[in-house]
Formats: structure tokens, sequence, C-alpha cells
């Protein structure tokens, strides 16, 4: 019943909504007292022998007027009740939603893409049950048990209501034992059938890798035995579901068995009229169902509270970065490219012992390029994090026009940079809306200028539907190098003070490389560019060129003065223009 407590800010919310709600379901509860009653009455009509045909009309009039009214009123309180779960489905949804924009990289490292999805619908379905189908039954299996038996007590005779009606206490123990196991062994065939989907996803999109290391034998055998467990799961769904519908045939048998031979009894004792029994008989069907509600409940109740616990632990979780030490005051005319980079030592949070860039210093003026090369993890993508604001616990200031990033606010911040990632992400949109992600609005001929600097317009030309074209899973695959340049294109639109590319060139040939970088340089004139990448042609136009090794500088200086230098970046020169020599 915690639940209940635990969403009272959700009830107290909508009060009006459930109360309306409840009210209808009591007189829901009501009214269905009235049927088994009139059938009763009609049943001493037949009895008697002399049937008046006036009485008798009337009383089928008032089955109808009830089945009329049980007609509006159960719409209105499903309209209230479902309509209240909704809300708090939707309220639910957009605050995790919410709370998930706002994380940063630690939070995304500590939890699995997976489990958040998993949070996102399996938690906020059973929350919303709660607040939907928790308090119908509660509420309904309550009303409809309570004023079934005063009926029966009332209209009918009180002894027969306490003898007939003494299995029904084990219909209810046995629907809440039985129904915890059954929805426990539910439970696991869920997740045993969960894993199997994903076993097939992942053989079926990684079916080339498999069988080109000739593992399709093995993920085979490995799939059978996976459906085989996940069988012998299911048995128990079907064994618990065995014991648990035949219990209740049996408990409801006994109860009316009990209800012909007592009333029977008393009937011929003349201490009851058969209408009467007739009546009572149908109010036992009004009883059946609150007994099953209360294992159903129960379960509907724990499964609602532990998953509003997971939900309010992920909730509670506060983000590394914060617009906390924010200085409101900056805004984004203030800060136009001027960057200070002075990072004396910085360890991932989850390896705080393992520092991975040391003495990283250097200053790029608006409108300087600055080139990162080194080889794979000598930490230029971390050097890039550091300036997205992915981290801030480092040793040291970043800062840009004077003002230290962490002062910043975020969406200052980042409004100011357009960062092209390692790997793409490309929406299943069309290629228009893929460019124009930052802004929606922005016209077509914008968007084609961006493309045509990213050297993709041509590309786009030869597709089914130009700009209108379907990407992604419904649509049409681009290639590698066709995606870097769509994130370049998406990144040149947005028109900010800084650009990044992290190894955003390496699917690309040369030649297009070349004419990226000629339209990238007019473009960005007066603007600051920073450049991450294996292929040195890339930076050697750049101002300033940082070699880096484990994390530190081990060579600086422009093209020029780096080969003069004859070290790591001269060497690597050569070696890359021999490699493009061999390649032509
Ligand atoms: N999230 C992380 N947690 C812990 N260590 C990390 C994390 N990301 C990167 N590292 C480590 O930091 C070091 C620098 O990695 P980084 O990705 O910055 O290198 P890089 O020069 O960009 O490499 P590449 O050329 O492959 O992109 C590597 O030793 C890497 O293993």
């Amino acid at each position: 019943m915690g639940i209940f407590f635990k969403l009272g800010w959700f009830f107290k919310k909508e009060k009006k909504r459930y109360l309306i709600g409840v009210t209808f379901l009591a007189l829901t509860s009501v009214i269905n007292l009235v049927p088994p009653r009139i059938l009763g009455l009609m049943a001493d009509q037949l009895d008697k022998g002399h049937i008046s045909w006036q009485e008798y009309g009337l009383l089928i009039l008032t089955i109808i007027f009830a089945a009329l009214l049980l007609y509006g009123f159960r719409y209105l309180w499903r309209r209230q009740i479902w309509g209240g779960a909704a809300e708090l489905e939707l309220q639910l949804r957009s605050k995790l939603f919410r709370h998930f924009m706002e994380m940063d990289r630690t939070f995304y490292q500590r939890h699995r893409t997976g489990d958040l999805m998993a949070h996102a619908t399996n938690d906020v379905s059973a929350i919303q049950e709660v607040a939907g189908e928790g308090v119908l039954t509660l509420v309904d299996s309550l009303l409809m048990s309570v004023s079934t038996m005063i009926a029966m007590i009332i209209f009918v005779d009180w002894r027969l209501t306490i003898v007939a009606l003494i299995p029904l206490p084990f219909l209810a123990w046995g629907a809440w034992k039985l129904g915890d196991q059954l929805y426990d062994a539910f439970d696991e065939s869920q997740a045993a059938f969960s894993r199997l989907n994903n076993k097939t996803q992942e053989s079926v999109s990684g079916i080339k890798v498999l069988k080109t290391f000739g593992q399709g034998k093995e993920d085979t055998q490995a799939f059978n035995d996976m459906i085989a467990n996940t069988i012998k799961i299911n048995k128990r769904v079907f064994k618990w579901d065995s014991l648990f519908d035949p219990l209740g045939t049996l408990l409801i048998g006994l109860t009316y068995t009990i209800t012909i031979i007592y009333g029977g009894l008393l009937v011929s004792n003349r201490a009851l009229t058969i209408g009467q029994l007739v009546s009572f008989i149908a109010y036992i069907g009004n009883m059946v169902w609150p007994m099953f509600a209360i294992g159903y409940l129960f379960n509907i109740l724990e499964r609602g509270s532990a998953s509003y616990d997971r939900v309010e632990k992920l909730l509670d979780e506060k983000p590394a970065i914060t617009d906390q030490n924010a200085d409101q005051s900056i805004h984004a005319q203030d800060i136009d490219g001027d960057l200070k980079y002075e990072v004396k030592s910085f360890a991932y949070p989850d390896e705080p012992q393992i520092p991975v860039l040391h003495n990283i210093d250097f200053t790029l003026k608006t409108g300087q390029t600055l080139g990162l090369v080194g080889k794979v993890g000598a930490g230029k993508t971390t050097i890039i994090q550091l300036l997205l604001r992915e981290f801030d616990q480092y040793d040291g200031k970043i800062t840009l026009n004077g003002h230290d990033i962490r002062e910043i606010p975020l969406n200052v911040l980042l409004r100011q940079i357009s960062y092209v990632p390692q790997n793409n992400y490309l929406f299943s949109t069309s290629i228009q809306k893929n460019i124009a992600f930052s802004d929606a609005n922005s016209d077509e001929s914008a968007v084609i200028s961006a493309a045509k600097k990213s050297d993709l317009h041509n590309d786009i030309l030869q597709m089914p539907g130009g700009y209108n074209t379907l990407i992604g899973e419904n649509g049409v695959s681009l290639s590698g190098g066709q995606k870097q340049r769509m994130s370049i294109a998406r990144a040149l639109l947005k028109q900010s003070k800084i650009l990044v590319l992290d190894d955003a060139l390496s699917a690309v040939d040369a030649r297009t490389e070349m004419a990226i970088l000629k339209s990238l340089r007019q473009e960005r004139k007066g603007k600051t560019t920073l450049i991450a990448t294996h292929r040195l042609t890339s930076v050697m136009g750049a101002d300033l060129i940082l070699v880096l090794k484990d994390g530190r500088i081990v060579e600086r200086g422009t093209h020029d003065q780096l080969l003069a230098e004859n070290g790591w970046y001269a060497d690597m020169w050569q070696r890359q223009e021999l490699e493009e020599k061999v390649g032509e």
C-alpha cells in the first residue's frame, strides 16, 4: 500500500479526477446489486404461479434502466481513472527524458542504454498501472465485496451469507499466494524472452562477421540452448497457471454447492423464498472477482513500488556537470573563440588513479586553427571532451575570452561550438532535416550551401529523393564517408565560433579531404577551428600543431617547424606521403 503514499503528490494534484472516478465506481457497485435482487423478485412471482405482467414489465424496465446506468457510470469512471493513469505516465516519461537530457557522460558510462530504456518503458508502465488498474482494483473490489455482503444479509439471510462465503477467503489466499509465484515465473519468462530477442537481433545484425569467422554452427547451437532454457522457464508459468485455475473453480464450486444445500434447506423450512435464493446465487457472482482481485492488487502494488523506487533512484542522480557556478551575465556575444587551454592533469572518473592528460597547454587566437595529432589513444579526443565540458574535474583551467568555461552557462558555451565526433550520429529522417538538425527552420539554400562546402551536394542529387531522401533504418544507407560529410555539413550550418573536428575526415579520400579543407578555410575565416586527426595533410595548414604521446605534448609548432624538427611528425609525414604515392 506504501506506493499509494509514494504517489501521494500525484493523487493530490489529480484529486478532482480521482474523486469523480471513485464516486462513479461506488455508484456502479451499488447499481450492480439491483439486477440480482430483481431476478429474485421475478423468481418469487413465478413461484407464486400468478404472474402480474404489469409488475413483470416494471421489473424488466428497472433491469434495463440499471444496465443503462451501469454503462454510463462505467464510461465515466474509466475516463477519469484511465485518464489519470495516462497523465501519470506522461509526467513520469517526460521527467525521465528531461533528466536523461541533463545527465553527463559519467551517467551514461554507469548505466547501460538498455537499462535506461527499460526504466523509461517497463518501470513507468508498472507505476502507471498503480494509478489505473491499482486504484480501480482496490476501490472496486472493496466496495463490491462489502456492498454485496450487506445486500446478502439484508435481502437474503445472514446465516446463509456466513456459511456460503466460508470458501471465499481461501480463494483470496490462494489467488494471492499462487498469483505471486505465477507473476514471478511470468517475469522470468519475460526476461528470458527478451534475452532471446536480443540474441536474435545481435546474431542477425552480426551475421556477416559470424559467417566470415566460421561461427555459424556455434551460434546456432548457442541459440538452441537459449530456446531450450526459455521453454524450461515457460513451463514454470504453465505449472503455476495449472494450479491456479482449478483451485479457483474448485472453491467457487464449493461456494455454490454449500449455497444450494444450505439455501435449499432454508427454502424448504420456509425461512427463505426461492426468489431470495436466486438473488443470493447471483450475488455470489459479484463476490468472485474481488477475491481474485486481492492477489492481483498486491502484485500490481508490489511491482509498482519496486519500479517507483528504481525510477526515483535514477532521478535522484545529479549531473556532475551543472550550471551551478555559471556566471549568468556571460552571453554569446562575450565569446568569439579566443581559447586558452591549461590542463595540468586529468583522469577519467572511472579510473581516477590513471591520469590521461599531463600539462596540456596552448593558446588559440580567434580565427586560428589547431591540429592535434598522435598515435591511437594519445589523448586527442580527451582534450576535446574537456573543452566540450563532458568532464569538469581536471587540474587546470580552460578559458574562452578570459572566462573559465566552467563559469560560462552551458547553453551559451555549447551553442558556440560545432562538434563533429568520430562516430557520426544520423537520425532516421530526411537528409535535409539531418543537416538542418541544429535549426529546423533554416532555409533550403543554407542547407544546400553547407552540403556543397562538405562536398556532399552532388552525392545528394544522385539519391532518389534528393534532399528529401530518407536515411536510416527505413531509408537509404550512406557510406562511411557520406555520413562524415553529412556531419560536417550539419556542423557548418550551425555557424558557431568554434568548430571541432575529431577524426572527422578519416573515411573520405585524399582528394575529397583537400576540397573540404579548402572550403572550410574560406568558410571559417575569423573563426576558431580544432582538428584532431591521424592524417597529417588535414592539419598542414594549421596555425599550431600539437603532437601528443601518452597524454603529453611531445612536439609543437607549425607544419614547417615540425618538419624541420625531424621528430615523430616529420617521420609520419614522410611515411604518409609515401603511402599516398604508392596508393596513386
Ligand atoms: N571513458 C574513458 N574512461 C577511461 N579511460 C578512457 C576513456 N576514454 C578514453 N580513455 C583512455 O584515455 C586515453 C586517451 O584516449 P583518447 O580517446 O583521448 O585518445 P585519442 O588520441 O583520441 O585516440 P584515437 O586516435 O583512437 O581517437 C586512452 O588511454 C584511453 O584508453
